[in-house]
Formats: C-alpha cells, sequence, structure tokens
C-alpha cells in the first residue's frame, strides 16, 4: 500500500491555493444567542454547521475549537464530528484544537483518538501541549505523521500568563519555548516543502522573542483579531511573507454572523489584508 500524503505537503498546497488565514470555529455560547440561536445542542449545530459551510469553503484549513462541543456532551461531540465532515467536504483541512498531553501510554489514546490511522474524530492535526516534557509527544508525532497528519506544539501561546513559563531560561540559556521550538524543528529536518510539525506561537508575541528560521514546519498564530494582534503585528513577528505562518481568528470572523453572506464577506476581507505585502495595520 502507498503512503499517504504528508499533512505538511498537503498544507503547502491548501495555502498556496486559499492562502494562509486558519479560520476558528468557536462557538461560543455569546456568539450562538447573538446569532439568535438557543443555547443548547440543536443552537450549536446549527452555528457551526453555517460557519463551516462558510469558513471552509474560503480557507485553506479551519480550527474546531473543541471545548465548545465538549461542553454540550456527548450531542456536542457529535456536532464537532459533523464539523470535521463539513469541513473536508467543503475542501478544507482540518486543525482540532484539543490541547492535548500526557504520559506516553495517555498520550495514545489521544493518538488513537485524533490522529491514528481509523482515528474516531480524524482531524488533520490537533494541537499538543508539550508540558509533560517534549519526549512524551514523540510517539504521537510519529503516528500522526505516518498517517499523513500532524501535530501543532504548544511553544509560545497568545495568552498574557504564559510568558512566566514559557519564556523562563533553560540551562544553557534559551527559553522553554525556544527549547520547544528547536524540538520540533529537529523532527522537521528532513522533510520537505514543509514538515508535519508545527507550532503554536501567538501573533501577540512581541517581535524578536524567538528564533523560527530553522523550524521548517507551520506556525500556528492564534490571536489575530480578538484577542489585539493586527496584520502589522503579523508581519513584524514574522516576517512580511508569513512564510508557513497560519493566522488564525475566530471570534473576530464569527461575529459577521448569522447571514452567510456577511461572514463570507468578512472571511474574504481578512484573506485580501493577509494577501497584501503592503498591508501593515488593519
Ligand atoms: O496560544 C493560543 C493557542 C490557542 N488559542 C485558541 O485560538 C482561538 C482564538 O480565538 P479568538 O476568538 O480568535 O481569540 C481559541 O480557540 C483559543 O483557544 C489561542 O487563543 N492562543
Amino acid at each position: 500500500m502507498s503512503s499517504p500524503e504528508r499533512f505538511g505537503a498537503r498544507l503547502a498546497k491548501a495555502v498556496a491555493a486559499r492562502g494562509p488565514l486558519c479560520a476558528g470555529i468557536d462557538p461560543h455560547p455569546g456568539l450562538i444567542e447573538a446569532w439568535g440561536l438557543p443555547v443548547d445542542a440543536s443552537g450549536l449545530e446549527r452555528f457551526a454547521l453555517s460557519a463551516t459551510e462558510v469558513l471552509a469553503a474560503h480557507t485553506a484549513i479551519v480550527k474546531p475549537q473543541s471545548a465548545f462541543f465538549e461542553s454540550f456532551g456527548a450531542a456536542g461531540v457529535r456536532v464537532l464530528e459533523r464539523v470535521v465532515e463539513t469541513a473536508r467536504e467543503a475542501g478544507a483541512l482540518v486543525l482540532l484544537d484539543v490541547k492535548r498531553g500526557d504520559i506516553g501510554s495517555t498520550m495514545a489514546a489521544y493518538t488513537a483518538a485524533y490522529v491514528a490511522d481509523g482515528a474516531a474524530i480524524a482531524a488533520d492535526a490537533i494541537t499538543v501541549s508539550p508540558y509533560l516534557g517534549f519526549g512524551s509527544l514523540a510517539q504521537c508525532a510519529a503516528t500522526a505523521t505516518a498517517a499523513g497528519r500532524g501535530v501543532f506544539v504548544l511553544a509560545r501561546t497568545s495568552n498574557p500568563e504564559a510568558a512566566a513559563v514559557q519564556n523562563a531560561l533553560l540551562p544553557g540559556g534559551r527559553t522553554v519555548a525556544q527549547g520547544i521550538v528547536d524540538s520540533a524543528a529537529a523532527l522537521n529536518a528532513q522533510a520537505g516543502p514543509l514538515g508535519d510539525i508545527g507550532v503554536v506561537v501567538g501573533a501577540t508575541v512581541a517581535p524578536g522573542e524567538l528564533d523560527l528560521s530553522q523550524l521548517n514546519g507551520p506556525v500556528l498564530a492564534p490571536g489575530f483579531g480578538a484577542q489585539g494582534a493586527t496584520v502589522g503585528d503579523l508581519r513584524a513577528l514574522f516576517g512580511i511573507g508569513l512564510p508557513g505562518v497560519l493566522p488564525a481568528s475566530s471570534r473576530d470572523l464569527l461575529r459577521h454572523g448569522p447571514e452567510q453572506a456577511a461572514l463570507r464577506q468578512a472571511v474574504e476581507r481578512v484573506a485580501e489584508l493577509l494577501a497584501d505585502p503592503q498591508e501593515n495595520g488593519q
């Protein structure tokens, strides 16, 4: 049997075709309500499927936030499964934001759930947390890669509380975040055109904190939009062409619903800003 096309290669093609914007599907109760829907499993379903139909038709990759589905119990998880299917039918890759991380034997179960061959909720990639040690993620990364899937490892997250832990210094002087980037880079060393192991670096992070030059993998950049980061901030942090960077926005897109036409215009507007190398603000 031939091996599946690698995640990094699939992502590079999708971004070349549709641009780098990663649209977040975060059904916050407040947004469900603002769309005039009941805050229950039926409202969740209408919100999430309608948003996914539009966002997944216009972006390379969508990022459902698992927490907002899990909070509705089993019915919410069934909606999440339909979101994954709907996104795929619309031609987008699915990065499931679950931020899993545990000892290796438990991590194996998360791997089976999301990124192994025959996974129960099969995503193209998931977010993972390295704070039980980067090595605890090794088997998950290897299994995902073999299945044509990927992982995005939290390195320097967008929230203000993160710096105290992630900018702490390791023996030798690198930050914890840089150590994570370098460990991801080691796994991507032989891959082309883009490795399967991404990192998460918030768009809100100050320029110059991290050296991403050796990563050879994708960078998920949440914090763009509702958390305050602009296109100018993205370019200052990652460079004018945003190479390998997936700016991620959820609330700032979703607030334009429930009309699908308005949501589509919003996503097109942001995609145009990201495509314009002269654009330094928003
Ligand atoms: O560092 C991180 C990692 C993940 N996130 C997630 O991204 C979205 C952001 O939503 P917005 O509405 O665009 O602020 C959300 O799902 C977070 O859990 C992050 O914000 N920062």
